[in-house]
C-alpha cells in the first residue's frame, strides 16, 4: 500500500538520525527535503532565524501553531531551558501521529506537549489546560488565514504580556497579508521582517517578528 509523504519523512529520520540527538533529526529531515521530497518544514535557511529568536527570548512558556511533522517543534524545544515546555497544536491527526514519533526520536517528548485540534477552539482553553497565564513566545505556522484571528484571540484571552514575542512563518509565501498589515500598523506591536526564502527553494519568503507592547 502506498505511503504518505510524512510517513516517508519519518522513515528517513528513523533510518538516518541518531536517537536522542535533535540536531541529527533536523539534518535528516533537511536532507530528505532537499534530496528526495519537498515538505513544508520551516527548513535550514529560516530555521536558524527561528533558533536565534528562541535563544534571544529564552521562553519559559512557548506555543507553536502548526506542528506538521515536528521539525520546528524539535528546533524550538532543543533550545529551551530545562523545566520549560513547548505546547504545539496540530489540526491533522495524521500529521500529529508522525510528529509524535519524530519528537520521540529526538528524545524531546518531555519538553513538548502536542495537542490535536483547531487553534480557534484550543487557544481559549490553554490557560486551564496547562496552568499557564501568558506565553513568552509564539511561533505561527498553521493556516495562513488563521494568523490574524488567532493573534486577536491570544490578545482577548490575555495570553500575551508586555514583551511577548510572536514569530510568523510564510508571511510572503504563501503569504499572510492581513496579519502583516495588522502587526506593522498596530501601536501595540513592534514588528520586524527577516527576509529569507521558502524552505528548500529560491522563492522569496520571510519571518515576521512582532513584540507585543501591552
Ligand atoms: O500551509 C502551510 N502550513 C500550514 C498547514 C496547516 C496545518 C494546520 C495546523 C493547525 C493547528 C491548529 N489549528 C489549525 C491548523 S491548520 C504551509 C504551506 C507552505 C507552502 C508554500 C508554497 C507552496 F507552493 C505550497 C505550500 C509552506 C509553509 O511553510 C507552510 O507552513
Ligand atoms: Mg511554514
Amino acid at each position: 500500500t502506498s505511503s504518505t509523504r510524512p510517513q516517508r519523512l519519518l522513515r528517513a529520520v528513523q533510518r538516518k538520525a541518531t536517537k536522542g540527538d535533535p540536531q541529527s533529526v533536523i539534518s535528516a529531515i533537511d536532507y530528505f527535503c532537499r534530496n528526495s521530497e519537498w515538505a513544508m518544514n520551516v527548513g535550514d535557511e529560516k530555521g536558524p532565524i527561528l533558533d536565534s529568536v528562541v535563544c534571544e527570548v529564552s521562553p519559559a512558556t512557548a506555543l507553536e501553531l502548526g506542528t506538521y511533522c515536528g521539525y520546528s517543534s524539535v528546533r524550538i524545544a532543543r533550545l529551551l531551558p530545562v523545566g520549560t515546555k513547548l505546547i504545539t497544536l496540530e489540526f491533522h491527526p495524521d500529521y500529529a501521529c508522525i510528529a509524535r514519533q519524530v519528537i520521540q526520536h529526538a528524545g524531546l517528548e518531555d519538553k513538548i506537549f502536542l495537542v490535536e485540534g483547531a487553534s480557534g477552539d484550543l487557544i481559549p482553553k490553554m490557560a486551564d489546560m496547562f496552568g499557564i497565564s501568558t506565553f513568552d513566545f509564539v511561533f505561527l505556522d498553521h493556516w495562513k488565514d488563521r494568523y490574524l484571528p488567532d493573534l486577536k484571540l491570544l490578545e482577548e484571552c490575555q495570553l500575551l504580556r508586555k514583551g511577548s514575542v510572536l514569530l510568523a512563518d510564510n508571511v510572503i509565501c504563501p503569504g499572510t497579508p492581513d496579519y502583516l498589515e495588522y502587526v506593522r500598523n498596530s501601536p501595540r506591536y513592534e514588528s520586524r521582517y527577516f527576509q529569507s526564502h521558502l524552505e528548500y527553494t529560491k522563492v522569496e519568503d520571510g519571518l515576521e517578528k512582532s513584540v507585543f507592547l501591552g
